[in-house]
């Protein structure tokens, strides 16, 4: 609401331009005050007049026709009236019921009200509909695409299976991978020179079909956990019959039954000499926990040698065998959907992305979205370089067309246009960006969190060594202290890295696996990771949180490599994921802190205590016999009392052998023990246990992750 003294002058300055004077008298005579108030007022009112008061020439009554609509703004009605926006504010004042619209930016939705704001600005109106209401973002229309709805099952065609070939390091997935695409390649008619494309197709005699992914199949298995997209129909588990079930066989098993995706087992090398099959399955079953056909399961074995093309063409007809049981299918119409396989800028044909269709007919031309990126399909080539002119589901292609390149694992789309493709791609990145700032401040709140928590710990440490220090060392309370610490240290130990990768495939493969790599002793902290070389800003993540930084298959920048220098950061460059992974891993180990072990040396039985006077002061000496062993002087000591309590650790002031004061005492011989604690007192038949500390490297075991 306005004070008095607007209302005032407005009405003066009112008065001075409104042709119906007794008009203005009315309102205020209505709505304002009554004479004694003006009086009052008049002379602040004469004072503030020239100020205040804005020299507008407001022509009321003019009987000149607004549009207005429902929701109208009061500097959108300001901007149809030509009224400065505060002499809108002033007048509407005036009006009884309008307190609520005392900003620029209020809004009218009550239509009598807005209409009586007009008429008293002096227009008459014309109601239209809101012209904002298509600018307006709006929760019931959403801008993004999505893919359409399943179609029903009588709409759909087979499709030919989508293979992922997994397994251990050298246990010859490339080999395999090799030898098929280089089948393919001889089966064509002119022989083409094959391409990594990340995928190709192998074509049958019998025109059947098979698609094999060739990128890392951990990548292949991140797409599938990120995006909910079943990218491969089913996993080739290769293991080498002279190696069996290894660490990374039991996570392949791991991530396709995660997944969902049948496995058909390849066991390769059987040419070998050392090659043994039965050990292999028996693996298979008991390590591996697959269930196989000659066992009563339903996973099939194929016995193979990747080097020489053994019993390919059974490792075929398995994989036919099993696509025709799980029935794929897919709908065969436009629009397209699929998966991004692998990407990337080639210095010739520029931005290029393999893609694998799911769903659909692609034809050239089409308009497609994939995360924030877009393209027109320029070019649509198989793995032989052969120009295509449609692709349909299960078709790994490369296509050339793309605005900006997409990433691997993303899913793309066919829009209708060029706009609609625009129209989706604004609106997810300015999704992205809200949903960055989320990340961010949640980030933010958890590191925040867990420095809290690092406080805390801290203040706990410095009270439990305060009170440490005063007790008088009670063996008891030691044992709970060590117990404590080492609980705290539990929660404390991690390690911090930074993932830098040449491709998102690799870095996410990487990810993918380090997933894998649980520990409760030892927290796995990947605070940063991301595509292309080391840069100064990878080491100033790395510096904030002491992290090691891990750059796969890049260069680390000059001014990065000065950076980490100074900073004391540690860079490793690998370019094989399974020994960078296993870097990690033994980082992981060496920030464990060492455990102690006990060496017993010597075991004693107190047979009966004795009390000496010493300055006035009884202090206990055992009276033992040395039971096994040697006990020694300089050692360590821990008295045990049934049923198994500790209730001493420490060390001896004294160790005589009748009377004299010894620094060992073999077995069968008797002796008297003094405690540095003389206030811990000494039972027949308690054990006296001589040790010492050993510190032995703490390592993870990654079965249990403990
Ligand atoms: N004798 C024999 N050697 C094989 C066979 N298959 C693969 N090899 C050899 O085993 C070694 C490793 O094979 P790769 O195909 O590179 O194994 P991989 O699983 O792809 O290894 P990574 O890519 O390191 O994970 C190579 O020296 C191959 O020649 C086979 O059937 N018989």
């Amino acid at each position: 609401m306005l004070c008095t003294t607007g209302k005032m002058n407005l009405l003066s300055n009112l008065m001075r331009h409104c042709p119906l004077r007794v008009c203005c008298h009315e309102i205020l005579k209505s709505n304002l005050c009554s004479s004694t108030v003006l009086r009052k007022k008049r002379k602040s009112r004469e004072e503030k007049k020239m100020v205040v008061a804005p020299a507008v020439n407001i022509q009321f009554k003019q009987n000149k026709t607004i549009d207005i609509w429902k929701n109208m703004t009061i500097s959108e009605l300001a901007d149809a009236t030509k009224i400065p926006v505060d002499n809108v504010l002033e007048i509407i004042g005036f009006i009884d019921g309008a307190d609520n619209y005392s900003k620029p930016t209020s809004i009218i939705e009550n239509i009598s009200m807005l209409r009586e704001i007009t008429k008293k600005c002096g227009f008459k109106s014309n109601m239209i509909p809101n012209p904002n209401i298509s600018k307006q973002p709006s929760d019931k229309y959403i801008k993004d695409a999505f893919k359409r709805p399943p179609a029903p099952y009588n709409s759909t065609i087979p499709r030919h299976p989508v293979v992922t070939i997994m397994g251990h390091v050298d246990h010859g997935k490339t080999t395999l991978l090799d030898t098929l695409r280089n089948a393919s390649v001889a089966k064509s008619e002119f022989g083409a020179i094959t391409q990594h494309i990340g995928a190709f197709i192998v074509v049958l005699d019998n025109g059947k079909k098979i698609t094999f992914l060739d990128t890392p199949g951990h990548a292949a298995f991140t797409t599938i956990r990120s995006r909910g997209a079943q990218v491969t129909d089913i996993v080739v588990l290769v293991v080498a019959a002279d190696d069996g079930v290894k660490e990374q066989t039991i996570e392949s098993i791991r991530m396709a039954k995660n997944a969902k995706v049948p496995i058909i087992v390849a066991i390769n090398k059987i040419d070998k000499p050392m090659a043994d099959i039965e050990r292999c399955k028996k693996m298979l079953q008991t390590q591996g926990g697959l269930d196989l056909e000659e066992f009563g399961g339903s996973v099939q074995v194929v016995q193979i040698s990747a080097l020489h093309g053994t019993n390919f063409n059974y490792l075929i007809e398995s994989i036919l065998t099993l696509a025709e049981i799980l029935d794929l299918r897919s709908d065969p119409n436009p629009p397209a959907e699929g998966v991004i396989i692998e990407s990337k800028v080639d210095s010739h044909k520029g931005k290029l992305a393999t893609v694998l269709v799911q769903r659909g007919k692609l034809l050239n031309g089409s308009i497609l979205v994939a995360g924030t990126a877009w393209g027109k399909v320029r070019k649509m080539m198989d793995h032989q370089s052969n120009i295509l002119q449609e692709a349909n589901p299960s078709d790994a292609i490369q296509i050339i067309g793309w605005k900006e390149l997409p990433q691997a694992g993303q899913e793309f789309l066919q829009v209708s246009s060029d706009k609609r493709a625009r129209e989706v791609i604004d609106y997810r990145l300015s999704k992205s960006i809200e949903e960055k700032q989320i990340e961010d401040s949640v980030h933010i709140l958890s590191k925040l969190e867990e420095h809290n928590k690092e406080y805390k710990n801290h203040l706990l440490e410095k009270r439990n060594h305060r009170i440490y220090r005063r007790s008088k060392f009670s063996s008891v309370y030691q044992e709970k202290l060590l117990k404590n610490r080492k609980n705290e240290e539990k929660e404390e130990i991690r390690l911090n890295i930074v993932i830098k990768g040449d491709v998102i495939g690799s870095v996410e493969a990487i990810l993918d696996v380090l997933e894998t790599y649980e520990s409760d002793q030892c927290k796995l902290d990947i605070i940063h990771f991301g595509i292309g070389n080391v840069s100064v800003t990878d080491i100033e993540y790395a510096d904030a949180f002491q992290a090691i930084v891990y750059a796969f298959n890049v260069d680390v920048l000059k001014d990065a490599e000065e950076s980490a220098h100074q900073s004391k950061i540690v860079i490793k460059q690998h370019n094989i994921i399974y020994k960078l992974i296993d870097d990690i891993k033994d980082e992981m180990n060496n920030s464990l802190p060492p455990i102690e072990i006990e060496d017993v040396q010597g075991e004693a039985s107190v047979l009966q205590e004795f009390l000496i006077n010493e300055n006035k002061k009884k202090i206990p000496v055992a009276g033992c016999r040395c039971i096994s062993g040697t006990l020694k002087k300089a050692a360590l000591f821990k008295v045990i009392r049934e049923p198994d309590e500790v209730i001493y650790r420490g060390k001896l002031s004294s160790m005589r052998h009748l009377k004299d004061e010894v620094v060992t005492i073999k077995t069968n011989m008797e002796c008297g023990l003094r405690l540095e604690d003389t206030n811990i007192r000494l039972n027949p038949g308690d054990k006296i246990v001589c040790y010492t500390l050993r510190e032995q490297p703490q390592t993870i075991n990654w079965e249990t992750g403990f």
